[in-house]
């Protein structure tokens, strides 16, 4: 019987919803947990988990939510909640989301007593007023979400204290003052877009690997167009403030512009200037239009010639270009901005995508700040169980993901040249692409037979699922191409290595790979999958986590390949080739034989890459001695005895390591490794374990 606590602070919740068509829920009494209500998840008789995403759900939330005593996840995201968020919440909470709500009012002081969390989302509702300062003890959030909000202020001092941060989401608010809070957090992905935000720029922010700021004044001269004059397309994003705010900050022309400046530029020179503006815009756009029609026409009857031509086979390039080569000799990685699609204008619904950007990107146009409309949810689709099917789609592919043409991709890989082959895996080849603007990236050619087995829709599903992960440690979706039978997926260009290499191939860069890099590498991973399992709903299995689909880039940044890929890899043939191979490569869990496969199966898989950081040995070796092929049977015994710990040690170590940093992550592998599934730990607290060792 569930606790009465819980039953009436879910009873009090129903009430204050407006008793919404839920089933089984009631106003007064029941057994939320033994009679399974709709979306309330338990574990004995405490209720842990409440998930009510996109369920239409109106009314206001009641201040006895925070009597939950033992709740742990709550998604209310994507409903029409409105009213303010109460100040009596769970301080149990870990996984916290109310975006795309109605919610108003200011964000409750009262947030610093929920210090178990470790993600928050408050996006897309109407809450205003400052963010408090609230984060003292919050030391364990990793994903913070806060955009499209209409908050005001500067960052509160206590930001700083968000140590475990890596995803700080800001953009779309009125928020103001510096950056200067941001400057030592451990930040992967920060997006600060149209807000208000003046400069400089703390220096440590720019090596942020997926940093996006634009739309802020900083210490730029910004001169405020007014926005009527500016084609829709090309208009910046709301980056001045409505007249009524004008009290909490000065505009961003204010702010940038001297008086003497201000006086020159009186209303009516404005509106000249950006009426003459406008008019160069259509003219340009006129003819970088018609030059563009005669271009894709002269491309799409290449293509048409062409099609079916590119089986490129090449040998993978080695990597001279060692990650860990002082930082001065590598290639930087292109800041170009990514072409997105902005709003549903143009939908054409047989592709379900808003807006078939790529197309245009070989016009020279001026790189504009195109502010993101639409936030990205990380809701994918994906069943929980890769061998689950899941329904039909109608799901619309995240509005931030690109449409190409056969005709596009060719020519941003030098038609599938051999030149821009990467390598072949169980489901197709790898291609670089390049796109004019200098941006890379990498093209999966499904092959034939995986195309042939999945039908367009399912193809759209598949995309629709991967283009919603967003996570600085997981390699991007940036489109897609469903033309003529061919399936393609367009990703970011993750670098040119990946861990198996560094590992196993680069003997230079092996001898150079530290001790704490190893542990920071092994923690990218454990976010990557963490961000799948925990955030991602319903969870998504990896299926085919290994060193080799860890890529690193130049500043050996972690981003995890091929998520999201599971249903391809456990159907028809491929599934028994890819047990094969797993099993074979020795990455594989246990229970792979059987053919069941889950979230536990890829903590498996996280032991075995970290058993590979630890040794330097490869999963699976068979130029060893029988008794040591497999690095996890002949590691396993090893791992608790502190002798034999430091004798199978990577040798290129060279030492270099503390006894107890070493013995720590031992544990987290054999705690990762164990036979029994059910017995390995969340992915959460491997993320926890190994951020207190860094
Ligand atoms: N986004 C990317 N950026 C750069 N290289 C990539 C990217 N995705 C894949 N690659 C590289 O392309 C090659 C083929 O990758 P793919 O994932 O298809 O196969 P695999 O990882 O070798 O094997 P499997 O199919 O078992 O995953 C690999 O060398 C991989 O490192």
């Amino acid at each position: 019987v569930t606790d009465p606590r819980d039953v009436m602070a879910l009873n009090s919740l129903y009430i204050s919803l407006n008793f919404p068509p839920l089933e089984k829920w009631l106003s007064f009494g029941g057994d939320p947990c033994g009679d399974s209500w709709q979306g309330v998840f338990c574990v004995f008789s405490n209720v842990t988990e409440i998930r009510l995403t996109g369920m239409n759900l109106g009314g206001v939330l009641a201040d006895t939510l925070g009597d939950l005593e033992s709740v742990i996840n709550i998604d209310l995201s994507n409903n029409h909640i409105g009213g303010s968020i109460p100040s009596n919440l769970p301080v149990t909470v870990r996984n916290f989301s109310l975006s795309g709500n109605q919610l108003t009012g200011s964000i409750p002081e009262s947030l610093s007593r929920l210090t178990q969390l470790l993600d928050l989302s408050l996006n897309n509702n109407h809450l205003n007023g400052g963010i408090p300062d609230a984060f003292h003890q919050f030391t364990g959030l990793i994903n913070f979400d806060l955009s499209a909000n209409n908050l005001t202020g500067q960052l509160p001092p206590s930001t700083r204290n968000l140590s475990s941060l890596y995803s700080l989401h800001l953009q779309n608010n009125k928020l103001s003052g510096t950056l200067n809070v941001l400057e030592d957090l451990h930040l992967i992905d920060l997006n600060i877009e149209n807000n208000l935000f003046s400069g400089p720029i703390p220096e440590k922010l720019l090596s942020i690997p997926n940093f996006r700021k634009d739309g802020n004044p900083f210490n730029t001269t910004v001169i405020a167009l007014p926005p009527t004059a500016i084609p829709p397309s090309i208009a910046p994003a709301p980056t001045f403030q409505a007249p009524g705010d004008q009290a909490d900050a000065p505009s961003a022309f204010e702010m940038t512009n001297s008086a003497k400046a201000k006086k020159f530029w009186t209303t009516k020179r404005v509106i000249w200037v950006a009426l003459s503006a406008a008019a160069i815009l259509c003219a340009l756009g006129c003819s970088l239009f018609m030059w563009r029609y005669c271009k894709t026409r002269r491309v799409n009857r290449d293509a048409e010639k062409n099609t079916g031509t590119y089986k490129g086979h090449g040998e993978k390039p080695n990597y001279k270009n060692s990650p860990l080569q002082p930082s001065g000799q590598v290639e930087e990685v292109s800041k170009e901005p990514v072409v997105k699609s902005q709003d549903g204008h143009g939908v054409d619904s047989r592709r379900m995508v808003s807006s078939p950007r790529p197309q245009d990107e070989k016009l020279p146009l001026p790189p504009l700040p195109l502010p993101l409309v639409e936030k990205v949810t990380v809701k994918p689709l994906a069943p929980a169980e890769v061998t689950r099917r899941s329904s039909p789609s109608t799901n619309v592919i995240s509005s931030s993901v690109s449409v190409f043409t056969i005709a596009s991709l060719q020519q941003y890989t030098n038609s599938f040249s051999e030149g821009n082959f990467i390598g072949e895996g169980l489901l197709g080849s790898v291609y670089k692409a390049e796109l004019p603007g200098g941006k890379l990236l990498a093209v999966k050619k499904l092959s034939n037979t995986v195309s042939q087995r999945q039908t367009d829709e399912e193809f759209l599903e598949l995309a629709s699922t991967i283009s919603r992960l967003r996570h600085g440690n997981i390699v991007e979706l940036i489109g897609y191409c469903n033309e003529h039978g061919q399936h393609l997926l367009v990703y970011d260009y993750g670098g040119n290595c990946t861990l198996h290499d560094l590992l196993h191939s680069d003997e230079e860069a092996h001898k150079k790979f530290s001790w704490n890099i190893r542990i920071r590498v092994a923690l990218g991973a454990a976010r990557a999958l963490q961000y799948l399992q925990e955030v991602c709903e319903p969870p998504i299995v990896h299926g085919n986590f290994k060193s080799s689909n860890i890529l690193l880039d130049e500043k050996l940044i972690v981003r995890v390949s091929d998520c999201g890929l599971a249903p391809l890899l456990f159907s028809g043939s491929t599934n028994e080739l890819s047990e094969g191979l797993l099993t074979a490569h020795g990455s594989g869990a246990p229970e792979f034989e059987s053919g069941s496969y889950s979230c536990q199966s890829d903590v498996y898989s996280l032991g075995v890459v970290m058993l590979e950081l630890l040794t330097g040995r490869k999963p699976y070796d068979r130029s060893r001695p029988r008794g040591e092929q497999s690095l996890v049977r002949w590691a396993i015994p090893r791992l608790h005895d502190i002798d034999a710990l430091s004798r199978m040690v990577d040798p290129s170590l060279d030492g270099a390591y503390l006894a107890k940093s070493l013995s720590r992550f031992a544990d987290i592998i054999s705690r990762c490794v164990q036979w029994e599934p059910g017995f390995r730990p969340p992915m959460s607290e491997i993320v926890q374990d190994l951020l207190c060792m860094i």
